[in-house]
């Protein structure tokens, strides 16, 4: 993909689904995710909460803005005050490095 914008082309890195231990030990990097579901549908999540809407959107906006630089896409759930992310790389059916690279950025959003 050619774009101003992209960062990160995930799509020369060879992605593989981490193994359980490797998933823990990143986990133990990110202590506000936490994993979800199992086999191909395993994810990591994390809720983030707002004052509003329009906080929420904009916050929102900034993870869609990671996810066009990094070419990888959360599924997101969007309400008046909260939104949950969820990474899960779908080419593995599972967790692949990218998606905690990703959640480490989405984190580094709201950093002081
Ligand atoms: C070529 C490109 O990197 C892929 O199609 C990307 C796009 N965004 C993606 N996002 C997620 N979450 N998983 C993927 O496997 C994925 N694949």
């Amino acid at each position: 993909m050619s774009s101003m914008l992209l960062v990160k082309d995930w799509s020369g890195v060879p992605r593989r689904a981490l193994k359980p231990t490797e998933v823990v030990t990143r986990l133990g990097a990110l202590p506000d995710w936490r994993l979800t579901g199992d086999g191909p549908d395993v994810a990591i999540e994390r809720e983030f909460r707002f004052a509003n809407y329009h906080e929420t959107m904009a916050f929102v906006n900034a993870v869609a803005f990671v996810a066009h630089r990094q070419d990888h896409h959360p599924d997101l759930s969007v309400h008046y005050n909260r939104c949950v992310v969820r990474w899960q790389t779908h080419a593995v059916q599972g967790l692949s490095e990218t998606d905690f690279a990703c959640a480490a950025l989405v984190d580094g959003l709201l950093a002081a």
